[in-house]
């Protein structure tokens, strides 16, 4: 099964760093989701409560983010694959974290993390 259900780009001002500074101030965050589900039930019942709600999991998501405040991006991933497996019965996901103003240099940097099978 290889439909999906994305969230791209989804922004949320959180307190998340390791160094003294990044404590105190907060940095934007940048999220993309690719969730594996299957699409089909949905499209035959035309019935939002068959499908994974991407307004649920961004507004889940968001709201952990907020609060979790991890030091590393990893942290933060982690706390996501766990949450949209165990909350929302997502079987296969892809979790990118971006952090825009982190290296300057960089137009962003992150991480991406797969976890479970489809
Ligand atoms: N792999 C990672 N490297 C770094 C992280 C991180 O979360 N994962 N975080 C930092 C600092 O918090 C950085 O964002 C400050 O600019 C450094 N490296």
């Amino acid at each position: 099964m290889t439909d999906t259900v994305l969230i791209e780009g989804l922004a949320v001002e959180t307190i998340i760093g390791v160094y003294d500074w990044e404590r105190e101030v907060s940095q934007r965050l940048l999220a993309d989701l690719e969730m594996a589900w299957d699409n089909r039930v949905p499209a035959a019942s035309d019935d939002v409560s068959d499908a994974l709600d991407y307004a649920q999991v961004s507004e889940r998501v968001s709201a952990y983010l907020a609060r979790a405040c991890p030091q590393l991006l990893e942290t933060a991933a982690e706390g996501i694959a766990s949450l949209l497996q165990e909350e929302f019965g997502v079987r296969w996901l892809r979790v990118t974290l971006r952090k825009p103003g982190a290296v300057p240099a960089a137009a962003a940097v992150g991480v991406k993390i797969e976890r479970g099978s489809r």
